[in-house]
């Protein structure tokens, strides 16, 4: 990982004890507490190594292994699978066109000029508009820069681009306009199809237990036990909620894993079925494979 995935990659290997000192200019780091290294690499460049087997894990964006996919001849089968969602990273590869201009829909691109880093895709894209079967050869010029592709429109190289966007920024600076979404992506964990030892399922284990306790909150509160079954369909758990007894006759306390994104509406449900005493707690990491 390099670039925009590195701070939430650094983060994630934090949370995993994963202990190194990276020298400066040097793409190579050995970790103090386990015997494994870590190397730093363009996220485009990683499905390579992965790939071919010459790293074991990679944490590069799903764009990126859906790009080296698409170079693949047809029938081969990737060397890249992804283990993991890591959550973080979150953008889209989209068709963008002048938003001036008279163009608003992907096909209307089809047999004019395209700049891209992700050559690859774009081209499936485009055979997909065109109907071009393998060997014909691809109306749409599709040329490859390998950044600030978005100049490229009101530089008169293309007529539309395929990159990434976050937030939108970079696309309305460049008075640009998104008309169709090639791929969705967040950055994943990836191994080497071949690959299977122990550091790596520990590693995994670790990686995932982090991610997990990202995305997750632990939830307590306490209820008469006779609204205890609807209770427990509102935090169902991972597994199942954990329940106590209270010293109180008829109640009892839950305590129940619950996804972050959904807790203020899961605190409103169990408010109406009579729960008190919520309590919202994050969770520092987990280990649940
Ligand atoms: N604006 C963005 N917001 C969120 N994620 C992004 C954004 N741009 C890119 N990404 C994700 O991060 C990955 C890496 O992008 P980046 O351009 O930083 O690559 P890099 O080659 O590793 O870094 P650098 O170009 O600095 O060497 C992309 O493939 C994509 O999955
Ligand atoms: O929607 P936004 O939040 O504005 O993000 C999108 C921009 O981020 C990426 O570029 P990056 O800044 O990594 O550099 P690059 O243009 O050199 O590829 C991407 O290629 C877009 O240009």
């Amino acid at each position: 990982m390099k670039g925009r995935l590195q701070q939430a990659t650094l983060d994630l290997l934090a949370g995993c004890d994963v202990q190194f000192r990276r020298e400066t200019r040097l793409d190579i780091a050995l970790v103090k507490n386990l015997p494994i290294a870590l190397i730093f690499l363009p996220a485009a460049d990683i499905p390579t190594f992965v790939g071919e087997g010459r790293v074991d894990l990679g944490i590069t964006g799903r764009d990126q292994v859906a790009e080296h996919d698409a170079t693949l001849p047809a029938g081969e089968t990737s060397g890249v699978e992804e283990i993991l969602d890591l959550g973080f990273g979150g953008c889209k590869l989209q068709v963008q066109v002048p938003e001036k201009g008279d163009i608003t829909e992907a096909s209307q691109l089809v047999g004019r000029n395209v700049v891209t880093s992700f050559t690859a895709l774009s081209e499936k894209f485009f055979a997909g508009l065109e109907g071009a079967q393998d060997g014909k050869k691809l109306s749409t010029k599709i040329k490859y820069v390998g950044g600030s592709v978005e100049a490229a429109c009101a530089l008169g190289v293309a007529d539309g681009i395929v990159d990434l966007v976050e937030s939108g920024e970079t696309m309305k600076a460049a008075g640009l306009k998104a008309i169709d979404t090639v791929v969705t992506s967040t950055a994943v964990l990836v191994k080497s199809r071949d690959s299977n030892n122990e550091l790596l399922n520990l590693l995994t284990s670790r990686i995932r237990g982090v991610i997990t306790a990202q995305k997750f909150v632990l939830c307590q509160y306490n209820i008469p036990r006779s609204e205890l079954v609807t209770a427990s369909k509102i935090t169902p758990g991972k597994r199942a909620p954990t329940i106590t007894a209270l010293e109180e006759e008829n109640w009892v306390a839950v305590s129940s894993m619950v996804e972050k994104k959904r807790i203020a509406t899961v605190m409103d449900e169990l408010i109406k079925v009579g729960a008190t005493d919520i309590l919202v707690l994050n969770i520092a990491n987990s280990r649940t494979d």
